[in-house]
């Protein structure tokens, strides 16, 4: 038999049983990683790519080892899917995998490089080396019973050894320069062009692809062995791991077994993953012993965060326990972790902002960045920031913990995400928002409590001064506060508003007017992405005075500015209105006002889009827009159909809703004929 013959018939008789107990059923894949797709698509797994809309922001601080982050930022992706799904897509899956990989060497983590340097950095440090990669696996098994969807998390990981040739620097660049190692952990993709940089490789080749597809298969195994019958049939109350996972006696090997002793009832004749765990020490004693490891679950793999962690009542007493099965509302009594270090974050995260507010106001990133090496003692900080020795050391460390910045030795740098959204002139800089953020709703946060008490704006108290609409004078006393104002609209529109103004095609539309359009920043990328297309910029006169200290260098011409009041005056004439972060803070009255305005200078066949973060539908997520909502003056946050329907009260068909992922979301409405 020729080898491929041979592979296809293993496949068969391994893998076709696993993957067709999941025919009929919505599987969903939370990864737009083409790679998982191959890989999943190969073994005749049929199933729906749903990309994640968690942002990967975990503070790495909290996990001890890499793989239980992987794990983490794993679970976090697939639970945000299959949350999302039953609301967004109107559907419930009934299976969501999620996977996350990383690298690690030298005790440390490496995502996807930010740039070319970045990449640099991350493969040099690679070269000659043997590291590790982790790729963090979860199944999600939705229930929906009486109404209520219940999720049942099972997760696992794999390690590969990988060792790197000696890589000269022409290779590296050569290698840097073919565009692959962008969007890959670590820097490379061994299935393409980075098989060259690699000596050897000890463990699962797919895993360092992106997903462990034996150890995948073996699980799903494992859970219809425990797991009779259909998956949708077991409701999460009753469900064999669940009783298992509450009941189980202390130590007891539970829901998974040992290979050599099949399920009873198991559907399938695949035994438990040969789980090898994680430490060497483990590694060669399963070795030598010739034994195979019984791998064990956990109540919550998160357990693993306690530290000392008391195992005696857990069914895993294994910390490198590579796979786990809870549920996520049921099974997590005691010992959460998981709730616990949700809890710290959020209370620690007023101080953590103010960290990043001070060193940013302070220009520790740029004089960091200014200096010859790009690194600078403590006491060179203090002095060019014109501070204490005694605070900064507090802050750089503390900026440090944060990821902002990186301590060698003595010597402290910026990062690459500091360098890409902290330094005052990055492409796309947060400073203006993150100075915005510190003076204007800082203030209004530390009154929180009397706003929810009086359920009013608390300007006066912050500021000393009262106004009705922030938008029109509140914020433009003094040019000063003008200026910082218009800098944080700017680097909030530099960053989101290339995904706005490609979510439609709007390649019929000549003529576009970006209402409160601010700096321009959104109107330039209209014009970029549409080459078509004229934008006039149309707000206040006193922004539009000033915006031209925001022009790009080499400025499209196709964007005008005009001055004018959007409740006042006429409105330019446009095939398309722009309405980006101008209708969230305004009353329903207000915006139809605004409408009618609009509607009544639109012939039929004209557009409005609207731009800002859409709530859910139930109004549950997502947090950025529920917490802006609370400094927010006379408007509310509301979901796409709520834009939706004030428009169509003036005439207004929604062709296209867009949830772009980046900070802003987009819907396009069309005037109809015969409408008012
Ligand atoms: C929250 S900002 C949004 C800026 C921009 N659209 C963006 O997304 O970056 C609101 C903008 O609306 C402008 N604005 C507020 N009231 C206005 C009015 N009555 N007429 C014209 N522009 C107005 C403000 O000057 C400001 O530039």
């Amino acid at each position: 038999m020729k080898i491929k013959e041979l592979s296809e018939e293993v496949t068969m008789v391994l893998m076709h049983p696993v993957i067709s107990k999941l025919t009929g059923k919505l599987v969903v894949l939370a990864s737009s990683s083409p790679r998982r797709l191959e890989i999943l698509t190969n073994v005749g797994l049929r199933f729906e790519v749903v990309p994640s809309w968690f942002k990967e922001t975990l503070d790495k601080r909290l996990f001890k080892t890499p793989h239980e982050y992987a794990v983490e930022n794993a679970k976090m992706k697939a639970l945000e899917v299959a949350k999302r799904m039953p609301f967004k897509h109107l559907k419930i899956p009934d299976i969501v995998i999620g996977a996350d990989t990383v690298v690690t060497v030298d005790g440390l983590i490496l995502e996807k490089p930010l740039d070319k340097q970045d990449a640099y950095r991350m493969l040099s440090r690679l070269s000659g080396k043997e590291h590790s990669v982790f790729t963090g696996v979860t199944i999600i098994l939705c229930h929906e019973k009486d109404g209520k969807i219940d999720y049942q998390v099972i997760d696992f990981y794999e390690e590969t050894k990988v060792k790197f040739a000696n890589l000269s620097d022409d290779l590296l660049w050569e290698y840097i320069n073919s565009g692959e190692p962008m969007d890959k952990a670590g820097g490379y993709g061994i299935q393409a062009l980075g098989g060259m940089l690699v000596e050897y490789v000890h463990g699962d080749f797919l895993n360092v692809v992106g997903f462990p597809l034996n150890h995948f298969c073996k699980m799903l195994g494992v859970i219809f062995s425990s797991q009779p019958g259909s998956l949708t049939q077991t409701s999460p109350q009753t469900s064999p791991e669940c009783c298992l996972l509450n009941n189980v006696p202390s130590g007891e090997p539970n829901v998974i077994r040992p290979p050599g002793s099949p399920a009873v009832n198991s559907p399938i004749d695949i035994h438990l993953p040969n789980s090898l765990p994680a430490s060497p020490a483990n590694k060669v004693k399963q070795e030598e012993s010739g034994e195979s490891e019984v791998p064990r679950t956990s109540v919550n793999s998160l357990s693993k965060l306690s530290e000392p962690q008391d195992t005696s009542d857990l069914a895993a007493p294994d910390a490198t326990s590579r796979g786990a099965i809870h549920n996520v509302t049921e099974c997590d009594t005691g010992n959460d972790m998981e709730g616990l270090s949700k809890i710290i974050v959020l209370m620690d995260g007023f101080k953590a902002s103010k960290a990043l507010f001070t060193a940013s106001k302070l220009c520790v990133f740029d004089v960091l960045r200014g200096s010859k090496t790009g690194h600078l003692a403590v006491e060179d900080v203090a002095r060019q920031i014109k501070a204490s020795l005694k605070g900064t050391e507090r802050l750089l460390e503390a900026c440090v913990s944060l990821g902002l910045l990186q301590r060698t030795g003595k010597e402290y740098a910026n990062t690459e995400l500091s360098r890409r959204f902290l330094l005052s002139d990055a492409l796309y800089s947060l400073q203006g928002y993150i100075q915005h953020c510190d003076q204007m709703v800082w203030p209004l946060f530390s009154h929180l409590e009397s706003n929810v008490k009086e359920g009013n704006n608390q300007r006066e108290k912050a500021f000393r001064k009262n106004t009705d609409c922030i938008l029109q004078d509140g914020y433009y006393s003094r040019c000063e506060e003008k200026l910082r104002f218009m800098n944080a609209m700017h680097s909030i529109a530099k960053i989101s508003g290339r995904d706005v103004a490609t979510a439609f095609d709007l390649s019929q539309y000549k003529t576009a007017c970006d209402l409160g359009g601010c700096t321009g920043a959104m109107a330039y990328e209209l014009a970029k992405a549409h080459p078509g297309l004229s934008v006039t910029v149309f707000d206040l006169p006193e922004v539009i005075e000033m915006s031209s200290h925001f022009r790009p260098q080499e400025a499209d011409d196709r964007v005008l500015f005009v001055g004018g009041n959007f409740f006042e005056d006429e409105l330019p004439k446009a095939d398309i209105y722009i309405l980006a972060r101008i209708l969230h803070d305004c009353s329903d009255e207000k915006i139809h006002i605004l409408l009618n305005k609009i509607s009544k200078s639109c012939n039929p066949g004209c557009a409005v889009l609207v731009s800002e973060i859409f709530l859910d539908e139930d109004r549950t997520g997502p947090s950025r827009g529920l917490l802006q909502a609370l400094s927010m003056t006379e408007g509310i946050q509301r979901s796409a159909s709520e834009y939706s329907f004030l428009l169509e009260s003036h005439g207004f068909d929604t062709l296209h809703v867009k949830h772009t992922h980046n900070l802003l979301d987009a819907i396009l409405c069309v005037k109809e004929f015969g409408k008012h």
